[in-house]
């Protein structure tokens, strides 16, 4: 079983009271770690280290800051399977998930260890011949980090390998249900050779004490946050106190269009394959799916035969592909969902009920055909495999009821008509869209919502600009 202290200014410690919290297998119930579980002077500590840290790493130069991240890179892949196998005890997602997200997580490291040499300024033309102006780009400081349980090492690298590149310190607080990667990171940067105070972690189960001293502290310049919509608004308020920069990553709630000339084969494992990642648990994952009403028929069961092929159980297991939700309360949200249609009207045509396995929490992989908007599904992020599915007939009508939602993170549509792929991509208010491509996420992409899917981007060059100030200077000749 794995244990992991706090790790503070380049040292491994017990919180300051010394208490400590289990994390739970959500396929099995069993505990498969302990974790400290930190209070307001621990964060405090960790916030004093990277502020002292901040002056020497961020006059590094870059080649040596970006020669430590390709050594965490080396090392990521060393550990693969290891850090693969700690990610699905702890959060669920099938062994070759986790695998795929080690290697996404260590992308970003790459990427970045790269990028941080390439942190340009430029000289401006001055409008007096006796002065001259350039422009510097400068690290912002002490960043705090916020993630979330559905990818444990991906959105903390996505957001810490940037900020190590840029010449910043950070305080990274995972989900509670989640630490144990982390932790399996921290050790990774350790040996790295990340200088104290550079990379300092904070686990605990009271993330909003947490969050109040982050986000109180004066020398804290900037939050990076990962995770709801809700959270994220409530940490935009708490930064504004201070002026904190503000970069959010927030919630989804995917359309799907499939328009009447897509391959039904090929269209259907593209939503499959977006619908039903990490069991429906990730922030780009379709929720809606909009289908010609020519093609709905067929559509719908070409999409039904390919999910229950999908086989369900715990991800340790070798060729699941579906693993269990992280909790109970995940799991009671998708039955509500699912509850609720049927009674407004939506029919199951596979699916549709939890999975009574040992300790888990399963629910069938789902397909629900006639939704209507005033369905929860059709309103709300699911976070579960519910795929309801709905008809359209013209592109206006599809295109609208894409765009009527508050969120605006990714979007995708299925046409091999060229000229429709470009018109609706530009329609669709959306940051991210996947033309045929139900997965599109990449480290080299910008990775970032439009509306109350959040600020920012991260991944691809867009992402270190999240922490870098701007700064000119203007010389005057004498
Ligand atoms: N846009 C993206 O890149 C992205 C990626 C992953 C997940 N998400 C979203 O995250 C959500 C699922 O993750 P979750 O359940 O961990 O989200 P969450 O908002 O409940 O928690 C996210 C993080 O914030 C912490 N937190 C919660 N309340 C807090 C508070 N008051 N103050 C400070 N910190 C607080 C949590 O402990 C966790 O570390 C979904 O909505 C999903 O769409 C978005
Ligand atoms: O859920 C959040 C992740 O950002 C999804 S992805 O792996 O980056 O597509």
């Amino acid at each position: 079983m794995k244990r992991y202290p706090l790790y503070i200014d380049g040292k491994w410690t017990e919180s300051k009271n010394g208490s400590t919290f289990e994390v739970l297998n959500p396929a099995t119930g069993e505990v498969v770690g302990e974790t400290a579980d930190a209070s307001e002077e621990d964060v405090k500590e960790a916030v004093e280290a990277a502020h002292r840290a901040f002056p020497e790493w961020s006059a590094r130069p870059a080649k040596e800051r970006a020669e430590v991240l390709h050594r965490v890179y080396e090392s990521m892949l060393k550990h693969r399977d290891e850090l693969a196998e700690c990610m699905t005890l702890e959060q669920g997602k099938p062994l070759a998930e986790a695998r795929g997200e080690v290697q996404y997580a260590a992308d970003f490291i790459e990427w970045y260890a790269e990028e941080a040499k390439r942190v340009y300024g430029e000289t401006i033309p001055a409008s007096a011949s006796h002065k001259r102006i350039w422009v510097l780009k400068q690290p912002v400081g002490v960043v705090a980090a916020i993630t979330p349980w559905n990818f444990p090492a991906a959105m903390i690298t996505r957001k810490v390998a940037p900020a190590l590149a840029a010449g910043c310190t950070v305080v990274v607080k995972p989900a509670a249900q989640t630490p144990l990667t982390a932790g399996m990171l921290m050790e990774l940067f350790e040996e790295a050779g990340l200088p104290a105070g550079t990379f300092n972690l904070i686990t605990g189960t009271r993330p909003k004490e947490i969050g109040d001293a982050l986000l109180g502290d004066t020398r804290v310049q900037k939050l990076t946050f990962t995770g709801s919509t809700e959270v994220g608004k409530l940490l935009m308020k708490q930064a504004a106190d201070t002026v904190k920069r503000v970069s959010l990553e927030l919630g989804g709630h995917a359309p799907f269009l499939i328009f009447e000339d897509a391959d039904l084969e090929t269209a259907a494992r593209e939503v499959a394959a977006s619908k039903f990642r990490n069991a429906g648990q990730t922030c780009v994952c379709t929720n809606r799916i909009y289908v010609h009403e020519r093609i709905r028929e067929p559509f719908a069961k070409q999409l039904a035969d390919h999910v229950r092929q999908l086989k369900v159980g715990n991800g340790m297991e070798e060729g699941v592909e579906i693993g269990p939700l992280i909790d109970d309360r995940a799991l009671e949200k998708v039955e509500h969902h699912v509850r609720d249609a049927v009674e407004k009207g939506a029919q199951v045509v596979t699916g549709g009920k939890r999975l009574d396995l040992p300790g888990g929490c399963y629910y069938e992989p789902t397909v629900l055909t006639g939704a209507t908007e005033d369905m929860l599904v059709q309103q709300e992020e699911t976070f579960g495999p519910v795929a309801p599915i709905q008809s359209f007939q013209t592109e206006k009508e599809a295109l609208h009821k894409a765009n009527s939602t508050p969120y605006g993170l990714a979007a995708y549509l299925y046409t091999r008509d060229l000229s429709r792929a470009i018109r609706v991509s530009e329609g669709l208010e959306y940051g991210i869209v996947g033309v045929n491509d139900g997965k599109p996420s990449a480290a080299q992409a910008p990775f970032g919502g439009f509306k109350e899917s959040g600020l920012g981007r991260e991944g691809g060059k867009y992402g270190i600009e999240e922490f870098l100030e701007t700064k000119y200077v203007s010389v005057a000749l004498t």
